[in-house]
Formats: structure tokens, C-alpha cells, sequence
């Protein structure tokens, strides 16, 4: 049965591929739906071209589906921040616009420098896709957006009749663990080993390492599931997927890279962790010890220092906290400095995240030696993992994640990334129990529990 609002859309469609330029992108307002169910709506119809994004407040949530434009780098250099800014512009230009117009959403890897491994082959130096449908949910409020470059009216028409069929919510397959590897353990503890040296001889002074690892399963991943239940398990991070033909990157990350709104401008500085206590003593104990820990306010201060002086670069009135807070997730506890700022006018979100990103959070200090060390001993390819995810708008608004806590899923497997910042001071073992914390969120979801 057609619905109103499906006819108004078709009628929306209609009229803007009589005004075609490159893209036509229309608007309606429709009747709620669960941005998941839409999500896993087209499964099948748009197999491999899904993405999935909701912000730590839940203010907004976007699923898109199919890919009407796709926007790819395979620059090695920051220029792949350019690249896609200007390949944004012109898109926007070329479009009819009918309403808030296209979004795309996509990611960056963290070093193009460093591409290794073959599971990251459909994840490119950077690349952004806008979708053929957009669905959006703002407070009560749930839009449709439909982007068209090549389809026909009839196609979408068609698309949409199946995408708003009545579908039955997939039920857990009871998808179970079969092998559990942990890659390199002890070259990783090696390195670590290797960066404190470096740091006690005043090379660099933090680093941050990270390790994977690798699970096997009983069933093929079902994408949707990991996403509800990382959905329902963490409420105050961000939920992120990024299909990509088969592959899909997935996540629950606790940190902000940056957020632009006209000229108001966030970003976040999280670093220092400590896990969870067990009573809400216990808890309270070790929030109070993080907030004291010497060696915890050093791994923090690099990023407040860093995002202070980038931020003052392109940004006046930027409000920098003297003290952290704690930011308490599911699992783990964090050292959190929250940044505010007014951007200068000429300063695009591209510019914005290329400036941050890493920041001492997730390379460490200085900015390109530590990266060059993390290329040089770590034993893995993060791929897009550490990297900045999100989305931007056609009026360049947006927002980007730091791709954490999160794993590359593919057919049976999970490949998973957790790391750590390595200080004058850190124990080799307690940061290895650190990773194994924030391997956590990922278990347990792709657990179904
Ligand atoms: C690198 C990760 O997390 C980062 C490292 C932290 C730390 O070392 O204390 C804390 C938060 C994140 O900025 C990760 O989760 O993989
Ligand atoms: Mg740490």
C-alpha cells in the first residue's frame, strides 16, 4: 500500500528530475520509524552500501542507504582533506536542492602511510558517500531524503515501496565466538618497551599504541544486530557504521574529533582512563584516583595543550577548562576536557579535522614524530580505526567521531582495535589491562549480550 507521505515523495522526486542538474535532493517529513529497522530495511536492496551514525547526546541519528555519489581519495598526504572538500563543493553546487538538501558521511584512514593489510582494501585514504536515501531523526521528528543522480522515478518509486514494507525485525542468530586470536601480543609489548625509551631519551614524549584482535564466528555477522546492541550498551557514545561492499566498520566511540554549527565550533579532549568500579564505592574511588593520577593528568594535559593551540589558530573566544571531569562510560572512566570556540569565516570542518586529527589522544607528541613511530612499531594497519568518521552537510555543518572502540567486521570475523597512550611513566602491563577494557563495548556486542 502506498502511504501519503510515499506518494508525496514520489511527487517531490517528480518534480525535481524535471529541474535535474547533477543530483536532484529532495525532503519530506515522515512518519516515525526506528532508524535501525530502516537501516536493516535495506539490507537487501542496498547490501554493502549502508552507513549508520548517531551522536553521544542522541540528538540526531542518520541511516543512509545506497550510494548516489561517492566521493574517494587515495592521497597519502593531507591534501585527501582537500580533495574531498572540494569534490563537496562542487556537488553541492551542481544539485537541485529541495529542503535541507544532501549530507554525505564518511571517514579518513589515520595513515594513509601505512596501508598494509588486505581486510582494510575497501577502506581508501578517505572516502564519503551521499546516500540515495537519507533518513533522519531529529528530536521527534523523522525526514526522508532522496538523492538522485542516475535512477529513474520509477526505480526509486520502486525502492520505495520495498524499503517501507512492513519487515520483520531480524532476531539474533545466536552467532557464537569460535577463535579468538590475539595478534602479536608480545611485539606489541615490545613496543611498548621501545616507545618508553624513546621517551626517557627525549625523541618523543607520548605515544599512543594500539593492538587487535581477532574473532571468528559461528554465523555470518549480521551488521544491524552489533549496531542495536551497541545501541542499547552504550547511550553516551557515538554509533557509527560504514558498510562498504561486504566489509563494515563499526563502533561505540566515547570521543568528539570536532563539531561545527555555523561559527560555534566543539571539540574534545579525552584521555586518561581507568575502568569502572564494581559498587559505586569502588567507583567513586577510582574516579577520584584518575582525576589525582599524576602519570593520567600527563597523557590528558598533552591533548588540552595541543587542541588549545590548534583551536587558537583558526578560532577566537576558545573556552578551554582549567581542571578535567570525568566522562564515565559502560565500562570505562575517562579524563574529559570539553572545547569551545567561534570559528573565523574562511574555516571549513575539513580544515578543522586535518588540524586535529591525531591528536595527542591517538598519535601523541609531537604530532608527526609520534606518528612516524606508531608507522615504524606497531604491529598492525589501523585502517580507518583512530581516524575521523562523521558526516557534513551541504552548508558545512557537520560532525566527526574519533573512530574508537570499534572493530572492521566481515562476513565471520571481527577484527577489533584498542590502544593506549604510552608516557614517561606508564607500566607496560597496566596499559596492556587498558586495551583490554576498551576491547569491551565491541565484545560485547558482537556477543549479543
Ligand atoms: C586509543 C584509544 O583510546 C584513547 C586513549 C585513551 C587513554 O590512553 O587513556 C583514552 C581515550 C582515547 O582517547 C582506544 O580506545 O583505542
Ligand atoms: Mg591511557
Amino acid at each position: 500500500m502506498v502511504t501519503l507521505y510515499q506518494s508525496k515523495v514520489i511527487d517531490q522526486v517528480r518534480d525535481a528530475l524535471n529541474k535535474k542538474r547533477h543530483m536532484a535532493s529532495v525532503a519530506v517529513k515522515i512518519k516515525q520509524i526506528d532508524p535501525l529497522t530502516f537501516f536493516e530495511a535495506g539490507a537487501k536492496l542496498f547490501h554493502g552500501q549502508r552507513f549508520y551514525w548517531s551522536d553521544c547526546l542522541r540528538e540526531q541519528t542518520f541511516v543512509g542507504l545506497g550510494h548516489a555519489y561517492v566521493i574517494k581519495s587515495e592521497n597519502k598526504t593531507s591534501e585527501r582533506f582537500r580533495e574531498v572538500e572540494y569534490a563537496w563543493k562542487q556537488m553541492v553546487e551542481g544539485a537541485f536542492i529541495q529542503g535541507e538538501g544532501p549530507l554525505m558521511f564518511g571517514g579518513f584512514a589515520f595513515d594513509p602511510m601505512k596501508r598494509s593489510a588486505e581486510h582494510w582494501d575497501n577502506f581508501p585514504s578517505a572516502q564519503f558517500v551521499v546516500p540515495t536515501f537519507l533518513l533522519t531523526k531529529k528530536q521527534d521528528e523523522t525526514w526522508l531524503t532522496v538523492n538522485v543522480v542516475h535512477e529513474s522515478l520509477e526505480q526509486i518509486e520502486h525502492m520505495i515501496d520495498s524499503l517501507f514494507a512492513q519487515h520483520e525485525e531480524g532476531k539474533w542468530g545466536g552467532s557464537y565466538v569460535v577463535k579468538k586470536e590475539e595478534v602479536a601480543r608480545d611485539h606489541w609489548l615490545h613496543a611498548v618497551h621501545h616507545a618508553m625509551r624513546l621517551i626517557q631519551h627525549g625523541v618523543i614524549e607520548k605515544v599512543v599504541l594500539a593492538r587487535e584482535l581477532v574473532l571468528s564466528f559461528s554465523e555470518r555477522l549480521n551488521y544491524a544486530h552489533v549496531l542495536r546492541s551497541l545501541r542499547e550498551q552504550q547511550p553516551m557514545s557515538y554509533i557509527f557504521a560504514f558498510e562498504n561492499g561486504s566489509p563494515c566498520f563499526i563502533g561505540a566511540s566515547p570521543e568528539q574529533l570536532v563539531k561545527k554549527n555555523e561559527d560555534i565550533c566543539e571539540t574534545a579532549c579525552l584521555a586518561g582512563s581507568i575502568r569502572r568500579g564494581h559498587t559505586i564505592k569502588e567507583d567513586e574511588e577510582l574516579g577520584r584516583w584518575l582525576l589525582r593520577d599524576e602519570k593520567n593528568r600527563h597523557e590528558h594535559a598533552f591533548v588540552v595543550d595541543m587542541i588549545e593551540r590548534a583551536m587558537n589558530e583558526v578560532c577566537a573566544e576558545v573556552i578551554v577548562p582549567s581542571e578535567p571531569v570525568l566522562l564515565k562510560m559502560r565500562h570505562i572512566q575517562h579524563l574529559y576536557t570539553p572545547v569551545r570556540a567561534k570559528v573565523h569565516d574562511d574555516v571549513s570542518i575539513f580544515s578543522l579535522v586535518e588540524r586535529l586529527h591525531p591528536t595527542p589522544a591517538l598519535g601523541g607528541f609531537p604530532k608527526e614524530k609520534a606518528v612516524q613511530t606508531i608507522r615504524e612499531i606497531e604491529p598492525l594497519d589501523r585502517g580507518w580505526y583512530a581516524a575521523p568518521i562523521g558526516w557534513v552537510d551541504a552548508k558545512g555543518n557537520g560532525e566527526f567521531a574519533v573512530a574508537i572502540r570499534s572493530a572492521l567486521l566481515h562476513d565471520h570475523e571481527a577484527h577489533l582495535f584498542a590502544g593506549c597512550g604510552i608516557v614517561a611513566h606508564s607500566n607496560p602491563r597496566s596499559e596492556y589491562e587498558e586495551t583490554n577494557v576498551k576491547f569491551k563495548p565491541m565484545l560485547l556486542a558482537l556477543e549479543g549480550k
